[in-house]
């Protein structure tokens, strides 16, 4: 029981996470609507199973990197609230992270509903 407990109670703290990322960061919110729009029309033009997963995991790592970088940014003002070199490093690249797979997943779409949007004005 108390296990259960224990299990329950870490959900509802990365529920906050999940929520306070939302709230907090605007990059977050326009991932969301992104993401939002990407499975209405992935479920529009009846992708397979497996162009549903690619494009499941590629959302979720967009969203997972963006709260990793929200993390690391309070950490980093946490611990260096003046300006400092490292401090500019560590949210460069953390912010990056984000950048790059972003920047993935806008071609991993292209490359998938691009024979879908085809078909569908031949
Ligand atoms: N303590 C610091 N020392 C050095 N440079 C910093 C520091 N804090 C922020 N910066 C620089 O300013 C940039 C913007 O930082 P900020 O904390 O405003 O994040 P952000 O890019 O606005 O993130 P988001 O928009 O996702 O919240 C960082 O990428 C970094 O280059």
């Amino acid at each position: 029981m108390k296990e259960w407990k224990r299990l329950l109670k870490s959900f509802s703290f990365a529920w906050e996470g999940i929520v306070f990322t939302f709230k907090n960061e605007k990059n977050m919110k326009i991932h969301c609507a992104v993401a939002l729009f990407v499975c209405m029309t992935a479920w529009l033009f009846g992708l397979s199973k497996t162009e549903w997963f690619i494009i499941l995991i590629a959302i979720g790592v967009v969203l997972s990197l963006e709260m990793m970088n929200t993390a690391i940014e309070r950490v980093v003002d946490f611990v260096a609230p003046e300006f400092h070199p490292l401090a500019k490093i560590a949210k460069d690249v953390a912010a990056g992270a984000v950048f790059v797979f972003a920047i993935i997943s806008a071609i991993i779409g292209a490359i998938i509903f691009f024979p879908h949007f085809m078909a569908l004005i031949s």
